[in-house]
């Protein structure tokens, strides 16, 4: 791969100490093999046949994947060494330590409880240490957090519906902030889980809707996800750009996308960073922000997808302060903390001005 712009020295710094906030991770995909063998030892969990046996291996593995299905098939098996509170906080924490080591200040993470709850672990335990997690993160690392719940779209709408009626508690007291959904794309698209949606948006009117959409599947999955499941924000979302009329839609209705440029290289949708439309976006307008999406898979962490995308589009100053402010605009965190991110970035840029200038 060519890389176009070098990321070192002070503006590497700089993408360091910009605010970022990150709306696309899933807990389950922070999951790393340094991680993954000694939970499977204290739970006493076997893999498959054929399954790598030792870290170098299985690290070896993540290096290529054939597509979304692929990685799929490695992910739901990661997640079956998860069996008690403390690893769903073990796993949450060491996410949100290393994305602070990043310089990230806000995170709104994804969680996939049919993953578990089908394995049998009951979804207290699944979201009990998620949320203790998230509060260490808040009180000690001072990170904004808010949980998404998703829905595997592989699985028949009616299990998500139960799904959702059995969190119902959680919603109520306001640890579950929003809806997403997730898994194999193509076959299982936005339509079928219209009704989950709907039920959800019905009882909760504050719920937030997200849905990924547009990652292998084309335009129509993003504008079906807007009209049909209501959201107001698209995971993902890059074949928008097959289809103008929705690009000028998604600046209109001001629509945030939240891609993961290092996972569309593995995943094999884009050969390179460089292939992306991320110019095209911000020519018309989108606003977008820059995620991990599985960083133990895909090789790289929030600031490392930052530095990719400026290795491929050299991005001024500017340009980065907009890509950041759109992000904190597009979060959905409360007004203060907006407002505390958005008076660090204008620092952060005073900052590197003057030192880029000199
Ligand atoms: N990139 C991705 N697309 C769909 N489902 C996922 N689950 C975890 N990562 C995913
Ligand atoms: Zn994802």
């Amino acid at each position: 791969m060519t890389v176009g712009y070098e990321c070192s020295g002070h503006i590497r710094d700089f993408l360091h100490e910009l605010p970022k906030c990150e709306h696309h991770v899933h807990l389950e995909g922070t999951l790393g093999p340094d991680l993954l063998f000694p939970l499977a030892e204290r739970n006493c969990i076997s893999f498959p046949n054929g399954f790598p046996t030792s870290v170098e291996e299985l690290e070896k593995r993540y290096k290529k994947f054939s597509d979304l299905q692929d990685f799929l098939n490695h992910y739901y098996i990661g997640m079956s060494v998860l069996i008690k509170e403390q690893d769903f906080f073990d796993l949450a924490y060491s996410y949100f330590e290393k994305a602070e080591k990043d310089g990230l200040w806000h995170s709104e993470v994804f969680f996939d409880p049919q993953g578990h709850v089908e394995r049998g672990i009951p979804i207290e335990i699944v979201i009990n240490g998620f949320k203790k997690a998230c509060e260490k993160a808040e009180k000690e690392l001072g990170i904004t957090t808010k949980l998404i719940m998703c829905l595997l779209r592989h699985l028949p709408s009616e299990d998500g519906l139960l799904t959702i009626k059995s969190v119902n508690t959680y919603y109520e007291k306001g640890w579950i902030h929003g809806l997403g959904l997730d898994s194999s794309e193509k076959p299982f698209p936005p339509e079928l889980f219209e009704n989950c949606y709907s039920f959800l948006k019905k009882n909760f009117p504050n719920i937030q809707l997200t849905a990924h959409a547009g990652e292998e599947g084309g335009p129509s999955y993003v504008s079906n996800s807007l009209d049909l499941l209501k959201v107001t924000r698209i995971d993902h979302g890059i074949n928008s750009i097959k289809d103008e009329k929705l690009m000028e839609r998604l600046a209109n209705e001001k629509i945030l996308l939240s891609i993961c440029p290092l996972s569309n290289v593995k995943l094999q949708v884009v050969e390179n960073v460089g292939q992306l439309p991320i110019a095209e976006f911000i020519k018309y307008g989108v606003s977008f922000s820059i995620n991990s999406d599985d960083p133990a898979y895909f090789g790289g962490y929030i600031l490392d997808n930052y530095i990719a995308v400026h290795e491929s589009f050299g991005f001024d100053l500017e340009t980065w302060c907009l890509i950041a402010r759109n992000s904190i605009n597009g979060s959905w965190c409360d007004e203060k903390r907006k407002l505390e991110m958005l008076n660090a970035v204008d620092k952060v840029f005073e900052k590197y001005e003057k030192l880029l200038s000199n």
